[in-house]
């Protein structure tokens, strides 16, 4: 079968570059990226990821080159091409194709700027070592975050904030979940392995590949034998249900941390009555229905997202209650029947999943922060009611901000002292997504797992 042939680069370039424009207005790269051409889309998708993690310098060194910046679609397309040209940054291209490429676009875009823009481009090619060490001591530029991120994270981690901020800049690895009702991890590294591909089963259910892959060429994929989610995440199912909490257990740990790893009490049952108050697109949600025969509702305040929930249950031959609401308003849709286990996977500033989206850092503003811990404090006010006595609620953010995680808990179980919840020895309190994270001893930093905050919390 014939390959289309791959779209001219100058082409990409201003897709990115408008992508990357539209990002700083601050509209979300998934919702920029669904709107480009679908030849273009791949290429921009994977041109704009690499700008966004670059951003920081380019701009910084764009105004040491050029002052005074030139119009908005020229500075977007210049910038690009910087963060593109980047040093150590595994440049996508050739050097000389790349100026040359984006010298056509910005010719096209505004013919009169193409001049500047080549001499900026080759200036930077020829000083590339001394204007990126002009800039360093900015730290917009060495770290590629805003400045109020930077701070907030140097707050939070005071001992780890320079490797967090690193990790958020790696390429994420891929990771699968088998789907616990079909298979398991062994077996499915073994049929990738029958395909030539390389994989790692990291307990019973997780997959780490050794190089991404559309899922499209995933063997049982569409049959729903199994589905793409981080290993931070697939920590969700067996914390709340309490049983086979170990199936994610690193093998290789001393004996005594597997065992504190089981979460404390009787594992939910069969038939159990589970809500899900956040589920959309419903990773966790599959994962509570492979693990057990539970009776779940999933709820979502978002429709569009909520029927996404719908597809992968469908895909995974699984059956769940769907329903449309604001959690935190239990009088509208609650029956009045309690819940043997919830799970509150929050909606929160995504500040541990920054190496998947690199947009997130660029699009919240500081006041995000606070405005979502508050969302988060309402959700987890309004649904402990609502757990019956002897339940435990699983309260996770992919967050890396303190106040989403563990302070947000901390002042949970002060406002909720009267009632005596207790936090599970067993939470994970937050996975920063620094190699400690890691899925064993010895694996790179890169195949740790997102940074995600998860707290169990029992009520006597
Ligand atoms: C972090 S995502 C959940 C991810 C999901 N649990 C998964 O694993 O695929 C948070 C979700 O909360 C939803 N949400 C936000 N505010 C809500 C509210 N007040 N009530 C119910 N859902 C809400 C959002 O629409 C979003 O889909």
């Amino acid at each position: 079968m014939a390959t289309a042939p791959s779209p001219p680069l100058a082409r990409l370039l201003d897709q990115t570059a408008d992508a990357v424009a539209a990002v700083r207005s601050g509209r979300s790269l998934t919702e920029v990226l669904a709107r480009c051409p679908v030849e273009l889309k791949p290429g921009t998708q994977a041109l704009s990821f690499h700008v966004l993690r670059w951003w920081g310098g380019a701009q910084a060194v764009r105004a040491l080159m050029a002052p005074k910046a030139p119009p908005a679609n020229v500075d977007a397309l210049l910038c690009s091409a910087i963060a593109l040209l980047w040093p150590g940054s595994e440049p996508p291209y050739a050097e000389h194709t790349l100026v040359d490429q984006a010298v056509g676009a910005a010719r096209q875009r505004t013919p009169a700027a193409a001049n500047f823009v080549n001499a900026v481009l080759r200036r930077f090619v020829r000083e590339r070592d001394a204007l990126v060490a002009a800039v360093q001591p900015q730290p917009i530029a060495a770290f590629n975050h805003p400045l109020w991120w930077i701070e907030r994270i140097k707050q939070d981690w005071p001992q780890h904030w320079q490797a967090l901020l690193g990790a958020a800049n790696k390429h994420p690895p891929m990771v699968l979940r088998v789907n616990a009702r079909r298979g398991t991890a062994a077996a499915y590294v073994q049929r990738l392995a029958a395909q030539g591909r390389g994989a790692q089963a990291i307990g019973e259910q997780a997959v780490l590949l050794d190089k991404p892959l559309p899922v499209t060429e995933l063997p049982g994929f569409a049959e729903g034998e199994v589905s793409v989610q981080d290993l931070s995440a697939q920590r969700a199912g067996p914390l709340l249900l309490g049983a086979g909490a170990d199936r994610l257990s690193p093998p290789g740990r001393p004996k005594g941390e597997y065992l504190r790893a089981q979460p404390e009490g009787v594992p939910v049952t069969a038939r159990a009555r589970v809500l899900d108050a956040c589920a959309a697109p419903g990773g966790k949600t599959a994962q509570l229905l492979e693990l057990a025969d539970v009776d779940l509702l999933a709820l979502d305040s978002d429709p569009l997202r909520l029927t996404r929930v719908q597809e992968t249950l469908n895909r995974l031959q699984l059956k769940a209650h769907l329903q449309v609401a604001d959690a935190r308003e239990p009088a509208r849709w609650w029956d009045g029947r309690p819940f043997d286990a919830i799970l509150l996977d929050a909606p929160c500033t995504a500040s541990g999943i920054v190496r998947r989206h690199p947009d997130v850092r660029w699009l919240r503003r500081p006041d995000d922060v606070v405005a979502l811990s508050r969302i988060q404090a309402e959700l987890l006010d309004a649904l402990w009611p609502l757990l019956a006595p002897g339940g435990r609620l699983l309260y996770a953010t992919c967050s890396v901000f303190r106040l989403e995680g563990q302070q947000q808990i901390d002042a949970f179980l002060q406002r909720h002292a009267a009632d005596k919840p207790w936090l599970d020895p067993a939470s994970p309190g937050h996975l920063p997504g620094l190699p400690d994270n890691a899925p064993r001893p010895g694996f790179a930093s890169e195949t740790s797992g997102d940074g995600f905050f998860y707290a169990l919390i029992h009520k006597p």
